[in-house]
C-alpha cells in the first residue's frame, strides 16, 4: 500500500524518484499520516495541507546543508517522514517518541526548533545573515503559515530582512485557517490577493507553459524569465523589499517544482506565496479544520474523534461558560484570545457576547495592551492565553498593566504540565514570572468549583489579576457557587501537629491524598493548606501552622526557581522557624512530552510521588 513511502528513509530516496511519481507518494504520505495518527491523535490538518510543500522542498533543496525552517511545526510531520523519520511516526508526541514540533536535537534537518509561533522568520534570516558572514552558499528557506503571520515577530522579521539582501526565501503557506479561522486585515489582504487578478494571472502563466513542456523539472530551467514575471509588483510584501511571487497552488507539483526552483536562483529577500487547504485528502479534516487541528485518537471510518464518556468538564469548559455566564448580567465585561477561542473556552463567550469578543490573532503581546486600553475605557478585560504562550506578552504585563494598575484579569489555562506538547509548551514559568509584579494578584483554583469561585473573586479587584489553572478535566464536584473568596487568605484542608504542607492549585489533591496515606499508614498528622492565593501570600496562617523542628513542605507545579515555596522558605526561617524543608516543584530544566500522568510521575509530583518525598525527608 505504501509502495513509494516505505522507500524512503532520508532526502537522498525522495530525489531518487522521478517528478511523476511525486503526487503518487503525496497520495501514500497522506493515508499514511491519517491512519497512523488514528489511534494516537496528533496535530493532523496542518501537515495533510504541506504534503506536496514539504515533498517539493525536500526534492529541490538539499537539506541539511539547505536550511529549512518551519514555523511552529506542528505542521512538520511530512518533513519528518522526508527526513529518516517515518519509522518514529507511530511514537509521536508520545513518551519516550518522536517530538510534535521540529527540535534540533531530534534531527539535524531541524536547523531551528520551534512550537510557539512566528518565529521562523526570524531565525531563518539570522541564519542567512550568520551564512553571508560565513560567505558560505546554501540556501535558507522559512515556512509560515498565514495565522502565524499574524504574530508581531513575524512583521518585525519582514521589516528587517527586507531592507537588506541577503538571499532568503520565506513560504507563506497560506490555508486561510489558523486554528480557528484566520483574522485580521493581512488575512482579508491575502484573500484579495488569491481571488484578485494576480492570482489568476500568475496561475494562467504557470499553466499555459507548463502545458508545453514534458518534465517539470525541464520546465524549471526554462521558466526562470516567466517566473520573473510572475513577481507581482505593487504588493505589501513587495514595498517591504520582498519579491513577491505568487500565488500559486501548493497541491500542484507542476507549479510548486518549478516555481521553487527558479526560486532557487534569484537573489535577495523573496516571498513565494502558496494557497493550501488545511486537511487535504481527509473529509472530516477538510470540513471541519478547527477540530482536526489538533486532536486525540479517532476513528478512521467513521472520522469521529474518539469521546471519553462521563468526564467532568474540563477546567477549560467551566471558565468558558462562567465568563459567558458573568457577561451577562456585567455589560463591562470583555473577553480577548489570541487566535485560541476553543482552546481557551472564549467560544461560547463569542457566541453569547460576540460584539465584548476579540479574537486578535496569534499576538499576545498586543492581546495584553489592547487589554490595558479597553480596561481605560472602563471595561473589565479578561485575557485567556495559555500559560506558555503568556511568555510573550511579559513586558506588556509588567510596562502596560502593572505599572498603572489596571484591572486586567490573565486566565492562564494549560498551566504547569501539559503533556504531549513537551517543553515548548510547558506553562512551567507563570508563578514564577507573575507573582514577583507589584499591584498582581495571583490565585490558582484546587478545583473547577474554585475555579468560578476565583473568577468571581476577581470582579472584586481593582487591579490585574492572574488566575492560573491546568489542561484536562475537573473532579465533577459541584459547581454551582459563585461566592467570593477572601483574598489572600488560604483553605485549612488537613490540621495535625506533625508538620505542614503547603499545596498549590492543581497539585493540592494530590497533596491530600499523600497527607491521608501518611495519618492512616504511619500515624502522622500533618496540616495541609491550600494556598488558593499565590500573591498575596498568607503568611500568618503559614506561620501560625508551622511546627517547630518538624516538615514544611511546599507542592506546586511550575519551576522551583522562582516558585512561591522559595518565598515561603525564607519567612519561615525568618521567623525562626528550622526544620525540614521540601520543595516539591519543576526542577531547572525542561520537561520532555508524554502524558501529563507520566510526566508527574517522572517529577515525583503525583500522589505517589509526593507521598514519598513527604516519607522521605
Ligand atoms: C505564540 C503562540 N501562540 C499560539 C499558538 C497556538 N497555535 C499553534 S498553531 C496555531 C495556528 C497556526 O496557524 P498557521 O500558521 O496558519 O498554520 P496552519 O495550522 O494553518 O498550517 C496557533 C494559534 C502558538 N503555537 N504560539
Ligand atoms: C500547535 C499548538 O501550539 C497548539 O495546537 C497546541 O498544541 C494546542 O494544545 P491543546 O491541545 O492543549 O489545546
Ligand atoms: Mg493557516
Amino acid at each position: 500500500m505504501f509502495e513509494l513511502l516505505n522507500r524512503i528513509h532520508g532526502t537522498a530516496d525522495l530525489k531518487a524518484l522521478y517528478p511523476e511519481q511525486l503526487p503518487q507518494l503525496a497520495d501514500e504520505m497522506r493515508h499514511y499520516l491519517i491512519e497512523t495518527l488514528a489511534p494516537i491523535g496528533g496535530h493532523l490538518g496542518a501537515g495533510l495541507g504541506v504534503v506536496e510543500l514539504s515533498i517539493a522542498l525536500h526534492y529541490l533543496f538539499n537539506s541539511p546543508q539547505d536550511k529549512i525552517v518551519w514555523d511552529v511545526g506542528h505542521q512538520a510531520y511530512p518533513h519528518k517522514i522526508l527526513t529518516g523519520r517515518l519509522a518514529g511516526m507511530p511514537t509521536i508526541r508520545q513518551y519516550g517518541g518522536l517530538c510534535g514540533f521540529t527540535k534540533r536535537s531530534e534531527s539535524e534537518h531541524d536547523p531551528f526548533g520551534a512550537g510557539h509561533a512566528s518565529t521562523s522568520i526570524s531565525a531563518a534570516y539570522g541564519i542567512a545573515a550568520g551564512r553571508d558572514l560565513n560567505h558560505e552558499g546554501y540556501h535558507v528557506v522559512a515556512v509560515i503559515g498565514d495565522g502565524a503571520l499574524t504574530g508581531g515577530m513575524a512583521f518585525e522579521a519582514l521589516n528587517h530582512a527586507g531592507a537588506h539582501n541577503n538571499r532568503l526565501l520565506v513560504i507563506l503557506n497560506d490555508n486561510e485557517m489558523s486554528i480557528a479561522p484566520n483574522v485580521g486585515a493581512m488575512s482579508s489582504y491575502l484573500a484579495r490577493i488569491i481571488t484578485g487578478k494576480p492570482y489568476t494571472q500568475a496561475k494562467d502563466t504557470a499553466k499555459r507553459i507548463l502545458g508545453k513542456l514534458p518534465g517539470a523539472l525541464d520546465a524549471a530551467k526554462r521558466l526562470e524569465e516567466h517566473v520573473k514575471g510572475m513577481i507581482t509588483p505593487g504588493t505589501l510584501f513587495e514595498e517591504m523589499g520582498f519579491r513577491y511571487v505568487g500565488p500559486i497552488d501548493g497541491h500542484d507539483f507542476d507549479h510548486l517544482l518549478p516555481t521553487l526552483a527558479n526560486c532557487k536562483e534569484l537573489d535577495g529577500p523573496m516571498l513565494l506565496h502558496v494557497v493550501t487547504k488545511k486537511g487535504l485528502g481527509f473529509s472530516p479534516a477538510e470540513e471541519d479544520p478547527e477540530t482536526w487541528h489538533g486532536l486525540g485518537p479517532y476513528n478512521v471510518e467513521t472520522g469521529i474523534p474518539h469521546k471519553s464518556a462521563g468526564c467532568p468538564p474540563t477546567y477549560t469548559q467551566v471558565f468558558g461558560n462562567t465568563l459567558a455566564d458573568m457577561a451577562d448580567h456585567d455589560e463591562s465585561i470583555v473577553a480577548i484570545t489570541a487566535a485560541m477561542p476553543a482552546g481557551t473556552g472564549i467560544s461560547l463567550f463569542a457566541k453569547r457576547h460576540p460584539e465584548r469578543c476579540f479574537d486578535v490573532g496569534i499576538a499576545e503581546q498586543h492581546a495584553v495592551t489592547f487589554a490595558g486600553g479597553l480596561a481605560v475605557a472602563g471595561k473589565r478585560p479578561y485575557v485567556a492565553i495559555y500559560s506558555t504562550f503568556m511568555q510573550r506578552g511579559y513586558d506588556q504585563i509588567i510596562h502596560d498593566i502593572c505599572i498603572q494598575n489596571l484591572p486586567v484579569t490573565f486566565c492562564l489555562d494549560r498551566a504547569g504540565i501539559v503533556g504531549a506538547d513537551g517543553a515548548t509548551h510547558a506553562g512551567m514559568f507563570d508563578i514564577a514570572f507573575m507573582r514577583n509584579l507589584p499591584n498582581m494578584t495571583v490565585m490558582a483554583p484546587k478545583d473547577e468549583a474554585e475555579l468560578k469561585k476565583m473568577l468571581a473573586t476577581s470582579r472584586k479587584i481593582n487591579g490585574p489579576v492572574t488566575i492560573r489553572y491546568p489542561r484536562g478535566n475537573g473532579y465533577g464536584v459541584d459547581i454551582s457557587s459563585s461566592s467570593v473568596l477572601p483574598v489572600g487568605k488560604a483553605e485549612v484542608l488537613e490540621e495535625g501537629s506533625d508538620g505542614l504542607v503547603v499545596a498549590v492549585g492543581s497539585r493540592v489533591r494530590d497533596a491530600l491524598s499523600a497527607v491521608e496515606t501518611l495519618r492512616k499508614e504511619d500515624g502522622r498528622a500533618l496540616t495541609l493548606l491550600n494556598l488558593r492565593f499565590i500573591k498575596p501570600l498568607d503568611v500568618e496562617a503559614i506561620l501560625s501552622h508551622l511546627k517547630q523542628g518538624k516538615q514544611l513542605a511546599v507542592v506546586e507545579e511550575g519551576i522551583a526557581q522562582g516558585g512561591i515555596g522559595q518565598e515561603i522558605a525564607v519567612a519561615a526561617l525568618k521567623s525562626g522557624w528550622s526544620g525540614p524543608f521540601i520543595h516539591i516543584a519543576m526542577p531547572d530544566n525542561f520537561p520532555v512530552h508524554g502524558t501529563q500522568n507520566e510526566l508527574l510521575r517522572d517529577l515525583k509530583m503525583d500522589s505517589q510521588g509526593i507521598l514519598k518525598q513527604l516519607r522521605d525527608h
